[in-house]
């Protein structure tokens, strides 16, 4: 996509000084609408950047509004400087940033002469040589995904086949519905596609629309102009669909978007724009939707508690994620790759899992996945401290599901008995129910789901 230039000019004279206060730096990106400021001296030269995301990363640190934004300015965005630039075309420099991913601006003096692009990727480097890839390595946004294909550690089939699958979509921008058990991996899955698309070098937000209360999502997820509504800050504050802008936003267990908030999420899918809460400006983003859930949206969508639409922009490009005991070949594979990884961290010299302990493992049923093994292997570690995992070092439950069966059909005939009493108590109605459970709306269709009621 080619821009025209002057969309992205921003003056070196408007631009902020180190010394400019947090509550400013939002003022100007509100009244302007622009995500990255250039930052220049006291002399007209650039010196860096100030972004969303730097603000955002104040928000978080709570600093006060009065702080100056020095500490978090940009300066490895400032990537070329006008002695470079003179040398090239105008159509030169338009094909450049043209292929630089990411935001970019080009900064210029008071006689509108340019005196330098900031960029997140390496202009001149590019100019060089067009073949190379953008140096990922080299970009230091606040926000980048931590995890590769090469994290996700699995010797099944229907696993490798839901990488090859994602590993093709990446580069495209469809929306990417991950489904699967809590603990699967599917939080690794959104990570390794955002790294292998060319948005790589742009932020990967994350967002869990079960963490966050109903009524503060919308603003988390918008964003709010100052004023917008009580206790609001006073700078307003950006969203986390702006923050991902040139990105991707990955929005876990979406089951619990409130629909109101899912109407919105599909116009952005859609192209079109949003509001942020409390304004009238309409605001358009550029991310790239990564969505998870453990949750039964066909059911949640019959019960009309998930948009039908909004479903089907989702489901073009659907990942399940097999639980660890569909493919229990990747068992012991995790539990000795979880040992190799574990032992620098934790300080112990494990060497093995006795083989009787290997069979209990591999017999568990692993209702809470990688993530519980993780964590039982860690436990087991940290006991045993060396040498090889004895049944003694296992929790109760997997040693003695080995022994003798499970007691979990009992636990699930009464819990089944509860959700039904449950339901009766509130004639029928699941919201009611699920709360008077203390359990989210989309674990409460979950289970009904498994248990059939
Ligand atoms: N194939 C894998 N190889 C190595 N580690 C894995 C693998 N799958 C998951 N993990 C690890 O297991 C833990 C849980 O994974 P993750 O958070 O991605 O699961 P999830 O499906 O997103 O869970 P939830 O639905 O509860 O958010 C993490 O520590 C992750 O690093």
């Amino acid at each position: 996509m080619t821009m025209p230039l002057h969309d992205w000019i921003q003056p070196i004279s408007t631009s902020l000084r180190p010394d400019d206060t947090m509550e400013e730096a939002a003022r100007i990106m509100l009244e302007t609408g622009l995500d990255v400021i250039v930052v220049g001296d006291a002399a007209g030269r650039m010196i860096g950047e100030f972004s969303s995301s730097s603000l955002y990363q104040m928000i978080v640190d709570k600093m006060p509004v009065t702080v100056p934004i020095r500490d978090f300015i940009k300066t490895d965005a400032v990537t070329t400087r006008m002695d470079k630039l003179s040398e090239m075309t105008l159509e030169q420099i338009e094909q450049m940033v043209s292929n630089c991913p990411g935001a970019y601006t080009v900064v210029v003096d008071d006689h509108r002469r340019m005196i330098g692009i900031l960029t997140r990727g390496n202009l001149a480097r590019q100019h060089d040589d067009r073949s190379r890839a953008p140096e990922k390595s080299a970009l230091k946004h606040p926000y980048q995904a931590m995890y590769s294909w090469d994290h996700i550690i699995t010797c099944d089939k229907r696993m490798k086949h839901c990488i090859a699958l994602a590993a093709k979509t990446a580069r495209h921008n469809t929306p990417i519905l991950l489904r699967g058990e809590s603990g699967t991996g599917k939080e690794l899955f959104a990570h390794a596609v955002h790294q292998e698309s060319d948005r790589a070098n742009g932020p990967f937000i994350t967002v869990n629309c079960a963490s966050i209360p109903e009524h503060l999502l919308e603003a988390e997820f918008l964003g709010y102009e100052p004023g917008a509504f009580t206790g609001a800050h006073r700078a307003g504050r950006l969203g986390k669909l702006e923050l991902a802008r040139g990105g991707t936003l990955f929005l876990d267990e979406i089951g619990d978007m409130p629909l109101a908030l899912q109407a919105k999420l599909l116009r952005v899918l859609e192209g079109k724009d949003f509001f942020r809460v409390g304004g009238s400006r309409p605001i358009q983003t550029d991310v790239r939707i990564i969505a998870a859930t453990h949750a039964p949206l066909e059911d949640m969508m019959a019960a009309k508690a998930f948009r039908a639409d909004l479903y089907y922009r989702l489901h073009i490009m659907t990942l399940t994620i097999p639980p660890l005991r569909e493919r229990r070949s990747d068992i012991l594979l995790l539990a000795h790759a979880f040992i190799k990884q574990l032992n620098p961290v934790l300080n112990t010299r494990v060497t093995g899992i006795e083989e009787a302990v290997q069979e209990a493992l591999y017999q568990y049923e692993w209702p809470g996945n990688i993530r519980q093994l993780r964590n039982v292997m860690e436990r087991g570690m940290i006991l045993a401290e060396e040498g090889e995992l004895s049944f003694a070092d296992l929790p109760e439950e997997i040693a003695q599901s080995a022994a003798a069966g499970t007691g979990r059909d009992l636990v699930h005939e009464v819990e089944k008995r509860e959700l039904e009493r449950t339901l009766r108590e509130t004639n029928g109605n699941k919201t009611k129910a699920a709360r008077l459970l203390g359990i989210s709306r989309s674990a409460f269709y979950e289970k009904l789901k498994k248990y059939r009621i």
